[in-house]
């Protein structure tokens, strides 16, 4: 019991040490009791759940005070917020759900029946007013410009008639319109939305605790400690998973947690590391810190990346035995996991990507070139989602193909399939682009869709792509062809004609794609770009993590005479000291002091009786130099225990 009055500047008051006798048995005071009830809880609290409970067993072997000294009112606030935290982590789940449904019930674009009733109900009231439309913008997209008219008609009426507006349609946009985006954004049917995109929360598993123990052994007097070590906790690693091609499966799991580490045991039995987690996602997925900088870009199946590292298990006594203290009655909580919400965003990789307006054919192509089977029909916007098919030459060669949904007219504005799909372009190297032969005026379609890519972004007009003019099958698309030819010609380039349905010129059209890719390496290079090291947002976070316990920054708020000594070492130290074993204490006064927190308080004129905060924990500050000096201080510290 002989404390060393030099360093006992500090009395915690949030976990106060139990009291015990010589025999290791507690004795309740008053004044333990009385400190019980001032403690204040601020932040992460020092005796965990777990460790209370399941370090029990643990303690057959020890001189620990019964449980219940230390645990039960602890162990139930612990109980209680435990439930709380599963209930937040179902609440988002199922209001997703609700919305979900909302909209999937209301715009009914994912389903073919849904399109048919949607249609039904504009055509009626907004018939003429389309057909004003096709004719300014110069081009036929059949009956698929309904699907703005609708959904405008029925959040915003006016904002609907301004986007029919020919001229304004393609180019002028201001911050109206922009809201207006927003609001179409959110009228995408759930599956699309969360096909390449999703948030999912992170945590890293716990360090297992540490636990103090003795040998007690026949013919072995003073066997000396022998606690074991906490486990190490989970890992979470993400793998790219080449089965998997959208982000879906997110929809309905959102977290992911690495196993807890198991507590030490006795006959310095170190505990198990915790379960790793293994989060899957498909090539070309993109994370995210929410609502920060991309931390990673996994690209190629196989890649796995560390991404959070599990808490490291706390020591048991054998670890803190030394020349000086043959007995420590001393050992460490396990470290806490990381945590963190992350945004995932998934760019399909492929080298060719297939764009045009609705009912082009573009599936139809992918369907000849590979052996990908997209749905093919005669409607707009039968692909909802990206296809890839994989293109297999005779020599050995091959690129992956990706059928992208119909572009249109203000789809840089989130219109038709929008910006969700616009974004998946601009991974592929090469575009072929097919113009449909049966519209009225085909050239006005392909510079609609150029239009429409440079508004999304300039460098998508800038990849190397070809032009494809489809269905020359029919007799009518067939004579327009010299006359397209001819207009493209002009302008420095030299289109394809083909009929995917008779396969007649697909094959040149897939040469031509295949020769682009080859002849522009630098996208291909840029696309398969690896960072080098894929542990790095791992070793970023332990970096954080394991700062220097000496650096930290003193802040004081006179009104409430409060110190705060805030610093990630210290927190940490403070988060894995485990306050039910007698030599935390000493331990906690002495490294305040070798790391000068005492001293930069003194320095800034701390008072006997004020409060300060170290890392989450409340202390009230002793003079040392106050008028009774050591002794006093050492009296007190012996009545507490006695
Ligand atoms: N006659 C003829 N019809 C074709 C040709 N290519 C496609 N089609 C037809 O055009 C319709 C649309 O074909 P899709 O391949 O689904 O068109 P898409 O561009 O993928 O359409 P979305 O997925 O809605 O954007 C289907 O009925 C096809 O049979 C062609 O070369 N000749
Ligand atoms: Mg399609």
């Amino acid at each position: 019991m002989a404390f060393s009055a030099a360093v006992l500047h500090f009395k915690p008051l949030s976990a106060s040490r139990p009291e015990t006798n010589s025999t290791g048995r507690r004795v309740p005071t008053k004044k333990a009791k009385a400190r019980k009830v001032k403690s204040r809880n601020l932040g992460p609290q020092p005796p965990s759940l777990s460790s209370t409970v399941e370090g029990g067993d643990a303690t057959t072997f020890t001189r620990l005070p019964p449980r219940d000294d230390f645990g039960f009112d602890s162990l139930a606030s612990q109980a209680v917020s435990e439930v709380i935290k599963l209930a937040d982590c179902k609440a988002p789940a199922a209001k997703t759900k609700k919305v979900d449904q909302k909209l999937g019930g209301k715009k009914g674009l994912d389903s073919r029946k849904g399109v048919s009733e949607e249609k039904l109900e504009v055509d009626d009231d907004f018939d003429d007013e389309g057909e004003g439309i096709v004719k300014k913008v110069g081009f036929d997209y059949g009956r698929f410009e309904l699907y703005e008219v609708g959904s405008d008609a029925e959040d915003d009426d006016d904002e609907g008639d301004d986007n029919l507006d020919g001229e304004e349609g393609l180019m002028g946009f201001g911050d109206e319109e922009e809201e207006g985006v927003m609001e179409k954004e959110k009228g995408v049917p759930a599956v699309m939305r969360c096909f390449d995109r999703a948030k999912i929360f992170v945590k890293a598993g716990d360090g297992g605790n540490g636990v103090v123990a003795f040998r007690r052994e026949k013919y072995v007097p003073l066997g000396g400690p022998s606690g074991g070590d906490g486990g190490r906790g989970g890992n979470v690693y993400m793998e790219v998973d080449g089965t998997m091609n959208s982000l879906l499966p997110f929809r309905k799991s959102l977290h992911y947690r690495g196993g807890r580490g198991s507590h030490g045991q006795g006959q310095q039995k170190s505990g198990a590391k915790g379960e790793n987690v293994v989060i899957k996602v498909p090539p070309g997925t993109v994370v995210r810190e929410s609502g920060g900088d991309v931390l990673l870009e996994l690209l190629h199946p196989g890649q796995r990346a560390l991404l959070l590292p599990g808490g490291r298990g706390g020591r048991g006594n054998a670890s803190f035995k030394t020349g000086t203290n043959k007995v420590p009655k001393i050992a460490e909580n396990g470290e806490e996991g990381l945590e963190m919400w992350l945004e995932l965003e998934l760019k399909l990789v492929a080298d060719v990507g297939i764009i045009g307006v609705p009912n082009a054919g573009k599936s139809t192509l992918l369907s000849v070139i590979s052996a990908a089977q997209p749905t093919i029909a005669n409607y707009p916007f039968t692909t909802l989602l990206p296809n890839l098919g994989v293109v297999s030459f005779d020599y050995d060669a091959s690129m992956v193909v990706a059928d992208l949904p119909g572009l249109l007219e203000g789809a840089h504005r989130g219109f038709g399939l929008g910006h969700e799909f616009l974004r998946h372009t601009e991974r592929c190297s090469v575009l072929v682009q097919i113009v449909d032969g049966s519209s009225e005026q085909p050239e006005y379609e392909f510079d609609a869709v150029r239009l429409e890519l440079e508004m999304f972004n300039p460098e998508l007009a800038e990849k190397p792509y070809l032009v494809a003019y489809n269905k020359m099958d029919l007799p009518e698309v067939s004579e327009k062809w010299p006359s397209f030819r001819e207009a493209l010609q002009a302008r420095g380039i030299e289109p394809f004609c083909m009929s995917a349905v008779t396969r007649n010129g697909t094959q040149e059209v897939t040469n031509a794609a295949y020769e682009l890719v080859q002849k522009n390496p630098a996208n291909r290079d840029g696309m398969k770009e690896d960072p080098l090291d894929l542990n790095y947002v791992a070793d970023m976070m332990q970096k954080q993590r394991a700062a220097p316990i000496n650096e930290f920054e003193i802040s004081h708020d006179s009104s409430t005479s409060t110190w705060h000594v805030e610093g990630a070492g210290l927190q940490r130290f403070v988060q894995m000291t485990n306050w039910r074993y007698m030599d935390s204490d000493r331990r906690f006064q002495s490294v305040l002091e070798a790391c000068g927190v005492n001293k930069s308080l003194k320095k800034m004129g701390v008072k006997e009786g004020h409060t300060v905060v170290v890392g989450g924990m409340e202390l009230v500050w002793y003079d040392s130099s106050a008028d009774s000096g050591h002794t006093s201080r050492r009296n007190r510290a012996a009545d507490s225990v006695e």
